[in-house]
């Protein structure tokens, strides 16, 4: 018995694939997560000779290793700086669809992979669905770091009010999770976040960051699976 959640991340992700990826389309950025695999499920049941000629960009080991067991071809976005459009999970999403990655600790290269798309669309269930960013996602702002400046970097964000900012710990390894990109990873909580992009500035500038889960003004739309199994789109 599928869960509701996993109801819900189906229908936006395969509404957003019928509605974004066209069979004009020659390269598609895919994010990362678990919304993703239904993405990628619903680009496996497009017709074959379209996907052949098709190039796929992932943004993790992850979403690396979804598109190679789909037989897909998978190239980066140093050979496809101009990529079609990019489809891709949130943590959660703000009414003017400012969105907290980084859950997976893969915002870094999904942020490069969704800058050079000409449109990007977030998938996601109805829990990422917020006003303001904080409201669900209480688990921080995910900060990816440099290792050495960790310390550094935690520091300065709780002078910037981030007084519960924390080193993010792996679970089935002693010590820090390890970045795809061998960075640190830091979780700073900021309660609500009103005016994002700002806060975005704030810790980009911190010496020793080197990306921030705040993805500002970058989404075109973005696809909700709800509890009722509809799909409510917002757009800016
Ligand atoms: O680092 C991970 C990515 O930003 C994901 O897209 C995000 O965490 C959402 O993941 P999920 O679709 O599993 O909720």
């Amino acid at each position: 018995m599928t869960s509701l959640i996993e109801q819900a991340k189906q229908k936006a992700a395969y509404q957003a694939v019928d509605e974004h990826v066209l069979p004009s389309h020659r390269v598609i950025g895919v994010g990362s997560g678990s919304t993703v695999v239904h993405v990628v499920a619903r680009l496996l049941q497009r017709d074959p000779e379209l996907n052949a000629k098709t190039v796929f960009v992932p943004t993790s080991f992850q979403s690396r290793g979804l598109l190679l067991d789909g037989g897909l071809t998978v190239g980066d976005v140093e050979q496809y700086p101009n990529i079609d459009v990019t489809i891709d999970g949130a943590d959660e999403v703000d009414s003017q669809l400012n969105a907290i990655k980084g859950g997976g600790a893969a915002h870094l290269q999904e942020k490069v992979v969704a800058e050079a798309a000409r449109k990007f669309v977030i998938v996601a269930d109805y829990r990422k669905d917020s006003k303001v960013l904080g409201e669900q996602w209480t688990q921080g702002v995910p900060v990816e770091v440099v290792p050495f400046a960790w310390r550094a970097v935690l520091k300065k964000l709780q002078e910037l009010g981030s007084k519960d900012a924390n080193l993010r710990m792996a679970v089935k390894k002693a010590g820090p999770i390890v970045t795809d990109n061998g960075n640190f990873l830091i979780d700073a909580p900021f309660g609500l976040i009103h005016d994002p992009a700002k806060v975005l500035k704030d810790i980009k500038l911190l010496t020793g960051v080197v990306e921030v889960g705040l993805f500002c003004n970058m989404a075109e739309v973005a696809y909700f699976g709800c509890e009722d199994g509809s799909v409510t789109i917002r757009t800016k």
